[in-house]
């Protein structure tokens, strides 16, 4: 029999990889906000009345980590109310929620890779919001999953590749923020990890409930994603030119909203506990750029 999966911010990039994704004995229903406002106190009960799905995921949310500074009450709202919903919703249907969450709940002053069950301290609104989310989420719902992930790109939506691109064709030399460290993870990889777990949910032996770390590897500086998305997309003639490239400080590089100096995801709980291992962003990078190319 196949299982009924509810899809949140399909209209996003994690959300469009999934329904590219979805597995053949997965109904997907993929639900953008025009049908499903996370902020609409009604409107999760509606669409679970609606569809009746086996399970849900969660790719939905206010992503705009600049602009939550000044919207704190709109990135609430839909990062810790939403989920708190759903929650609500997916514990009085009985069944799980697989959530995704963000490497910026974390401070940035560790010294190894974070684990999930490191003290979080988020530097921005984004950031506590999100985390909101997480706990708002599992107090509601204890038997869902929460996917820790970070720094997406891919095709669809708006992300640091897409911006690269786009300055690299605009300006001769661009400068980067060079003491920022995380592991890029693209969105198909993502799609592909929260499938299987929704699988193994599904399975006689599930995966315990809780947080989960999931990212691409090896980590790098924002600096360095930017050389290799330019030394590729050049080789992969996506671009002709590439512009020049400056490692700038986060004190020159100022943003409305502070992000952690450090934020490499450990993950290998996934794959001890369920055979999900990191993906490698290099790899991803160049599917993405070859698919860019073809479309030129
Ligand atoms: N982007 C990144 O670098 C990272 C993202 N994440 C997390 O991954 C998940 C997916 O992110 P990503 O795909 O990049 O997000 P996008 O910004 O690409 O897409 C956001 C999605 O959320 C939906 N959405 C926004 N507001 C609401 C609302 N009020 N009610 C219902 N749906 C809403 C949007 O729908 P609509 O189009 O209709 O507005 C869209 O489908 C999020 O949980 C995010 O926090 C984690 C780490 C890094
Ligand atoms: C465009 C640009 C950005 N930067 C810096 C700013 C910042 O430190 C870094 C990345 O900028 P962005 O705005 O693309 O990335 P940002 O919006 O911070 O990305 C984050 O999004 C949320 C949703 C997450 O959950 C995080 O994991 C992370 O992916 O690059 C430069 O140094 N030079 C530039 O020309
Ligand atoms: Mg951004």
């Amino acid at each position: 029999m196949s299982r009924r999966v509810l899809v949140g911010g399909a209209t996003g990039q994690v959300g469009r990889a999934l329904l590219e994704r979805a597995p053949l004995d997965v109904e997907a229903i993929g639900v953008g906000s025009s049908e499903l406002d996370l902020t609409d106190p009604g409107a999760i009960d509606a669409a679970f009345a609606r569809w009746r799905p086996d399970q849900v995921i969660n790719a939905a949310a206010y992503t705009a980590v600049d602009r939550a500074e000044s919207q704190p009450e709109l990135a609430f709202a839909v990062n810790r109310d939403g989920p708190a919903r759903l929650g609500r919703a997916a514990a009085a249907a009985g069944i799980p929620v697989l959530h995704v969450s963000t490497d910026y709940v974390f401070g940035g002053d560790c010294d190894r890779p974070y684990r999930e069950d490191d003290p979080t301290a988020p530097n921005s609104v984004y950031g506590a919001s999100k985390l909101a989310g997480e706990r708002a989420l599992l107090a509601a719902s204890p038997d869902s999953l929460v996917l820790r992930t970070s720094w997406v790109f891919g095709i669809h939506g708006q992300n640091f590749v897409k911006t690269m691109l786009r300055l690299g064709v605009e300006r001769d030399e661009l400068g980067i923020v060079a003491d920022q460290w995380g592991c890029p993870t693209s969105a198909v990889s993502i799609a592909e990890a929260l499938w299987r777990l929704g699988e193994a949910l599904a399975s006689p032996s599930p995966p315990g409930a809780g947080v989960y770390h999931f990212a691409g590897a090896p980590a790098c500086t924002w600096y360095d994603f930017a050389e290799t998305i330019f030394q590729r997309a050049q080789a992969l003639a996506v671009l002709a030119r590439v512009p020049r490239l400056r490692r700038l400080s986060t004190e020159e590089y100022p943003t409305p909203a502070q992000r952690p100096a450090w934020s490499v995801l450990d993950c290998s709980k996934l794959e001890r506990e369920a055979a999900i291992a990191p993906s490698d962003w290099r790899e991803d990078l160049e599917s993405m750029l070859a698919a860019l190319a073809v479309r030129r």
